[in-house]
């Protein structure tokens, strides 16, 4: 297994090295071999990427807003035509299955472009009459240049969901992918490069946080954009805070879902089981906290269980597994303290909580019941194919429970009484809710996080609000007046 990029970075649209920068490997996640050995980026390398940057914005904000559409529309087409090989070059540096990658990593991505593609021409102002004749408009304008940082969980996606709507509404971005998952976002940049962007508009260099820190520290830069953990988050939005830098912070979770006795049981348990063990449980909104009422809490542990048997964990090239590899050794080694934690602190392990012997990052999709608020497993993001159900008797405990959390990504109910379901979902103290269904985030509905997991709103238009500012001009069509 192998995959060579061109090059570790792409920046003035090409790819460029500079081997002074400390060497770092791309490890296959199925069998922990090294398939690639790419460079951190020097002090050059981010100055470069700056620089053109700051230069290509200047043009790209000259065009129309259809024309920069055009190119947007452009890359999503040839995302979509090129999805195999980037869902396999996906896989092979995540480790997540190849039937999760073909379906939904650079699908998500080209539908970004697409959206965003197709809002560019319509970003405008207001004009605003105020009194005696005078009036106001007001401008749309971007913010400059924008820093991208990913986490390693939905690389592509990560980066398009930032670059689309950022060079949508005019600015250009830097975007520095997590140095475990460094590869498609160096596809993305080719894309859109092909497809008609300005050399320099979308950048990527590798490293881990000194690069990101050196990068959202430089006067050069207007925004940040991070995906990533809460501890990450308050480290980036600090260091932007600084430069009085606009964000956008999509960080953790330990979201809930909750189930009502009067809920469909094969619905609630399949929202259950994508909502843990997709992407082996390495979703920043999965609902990790599963609040089962009294009546249905064995029968639904019962069927998740049962539900687990037909899971097809191996190999992430073979179309028809189910389950992948953790995306490191030193993920996996993290879930599995918790799996130890959790059954020291007294849950019940129904199913799996082992690591699968051989040289691949494996662990078994794990079930623990019986599970109670105060243990780490229900306070802690495990990032891995962990599920704990916890019981319940009533709606108002359960909304206070399930709020019971710094945390506010997701969040989601499951009850046939209609009420009910709008009365909880607007009891949740999270950025994104579900009834009756989980864990989809299509693009023209906004997601982030209340709380500790963020600050700002991805997809939709609302995204449109963090990548643009707005320009106030008075017009006077009086006479001046001064008082002497
Ligand atoms: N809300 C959301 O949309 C999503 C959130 N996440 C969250 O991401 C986390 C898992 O991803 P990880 O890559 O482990 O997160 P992480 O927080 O360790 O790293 C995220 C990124 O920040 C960079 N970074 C680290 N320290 C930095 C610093 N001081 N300055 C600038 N950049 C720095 C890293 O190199 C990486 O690119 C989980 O907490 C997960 O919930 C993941 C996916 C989606």
């Amino acid at each position: 297994m192998s995959y060579r990029p061109q090059a570790s970075h792409f920046i003035n649209g090409q790819y460029v090295d500079d081997t002074d920068g400390e060497p770092f490997d791309v490890i296959y996640p199925h069998t922990g071999e090294v398939i690639a050995t790419l460079h951190i980026a020097t002090a050059a390398i981010v100055d470069a990427a700056l620089d053109s940057a700051k230069a290509a914005q200047k043009e790209w904000t000259a065009l129309s807003g259809t024309e920069r559409g055009r190119v947007l529309r452009r890359a999503a087409d040839i995302m979509r035509a090129r999805n195999r090989e980037l869902s396999e070059i996906e896989t092979k540096d995540t480790g997540k299955p190849l039937s999760e990658t073909l379906i939904a990593d650079p699908a998500s991505g080209a539908d970004a472009l697409e959206y965003f593609g197709g809002l560019a021409g319509t970003l405008t102002g207001e004009h605003i009459p105020v009194a005696g004749g005078d009036f106001v408009y007001t401008r749309r304008e971007p913010l400059g240049v924008c820093v991208g940082i990913g986490a390693w969980n939905y690389p592509i996606q990560i980066a398009s969901w930032k670059a689309a709507p950022a060079l949508a509404c005019g600015n250009a971005m830097v975007f520095k992918p997590s140095e475990m998952t460094p590869l498609t976002a160096l596809k993305l940049a080719e894309i859109l490069h092909e497809a008609g962007a300005p050399a320099g508009l979308f950048n990527v260099v590798q490293g881990a946080g000194s690069v990101g820190h050196s990068l959202i520290t430089d006067p050069r830069v207007d925004k940040v954009s991070l995906t990533g953990s809460v501890p990450t988050g308050r480290k980036v939005y600090a260091a932007a805070a600084d430069g009085i830098r606009h964000v956008t912070m999509e960080l953790g979770g330990k979201s809930p879902i909750v189930v009502f006795d009067d809920a469909h049981l094969e619905n609630a348990v399949a929202a259950a089981i994508n909502g843990n063990f997709y992407s082996t449980g390495q979703i920043c909104s999965n609902g990790t906290r599963v609040f089962v009422q009294d009546a249905l809490y064995e029968k639904f542990i019962a069927r998740v269980a049962a539900r687990m048997d037909n899971a097809i964990i191996g190999d992430p090239m073979d179309e028809t597994t189910t389950i992948g590899p953790m995306v490191s050794a030193r993920q996996r080694d993290i879930v599995t303290n918790y799996i130890r934690i959790g059954q020291d602190e007294g849950a019940r392990l129904v199913k799996g909580g082992k690591m699968i012997d051989g040289d691949g990052f494996y662990i078994e999709p794990t079930l623990f019941a019986d599970v109670t608020d105060e243990m780490t497993i229900a306070r802690e993001e495990i990032f891995g194919p962990v599920m704990s159900v916890l019981r319940f008797s009533d709606e108002q405990e359960a909304i206070n429970r399930a709020n019971a959390t710094e945390f506010g990504l997701a969040a989601g109910v499951f009850t046939s009484d209609l009420t009910r379901a709008h009365r909880v979902a607007a009891a949740f103290e999270a950025g994104t809710c579900y009834i009756n269904t989980y864990n989809l985030t299509p693009v023209e509905a906004p997601f982030g996080g209340m709380k500790a997991s963020g600050v700002g709103r991805e997809n939709s238009k609302a995204a449109i609000e963090h990548y643009s500012q707005l320009k106030t001009v008075y017009v006077g069509m009086n006479d001046v007046e001064a008082p002497f």
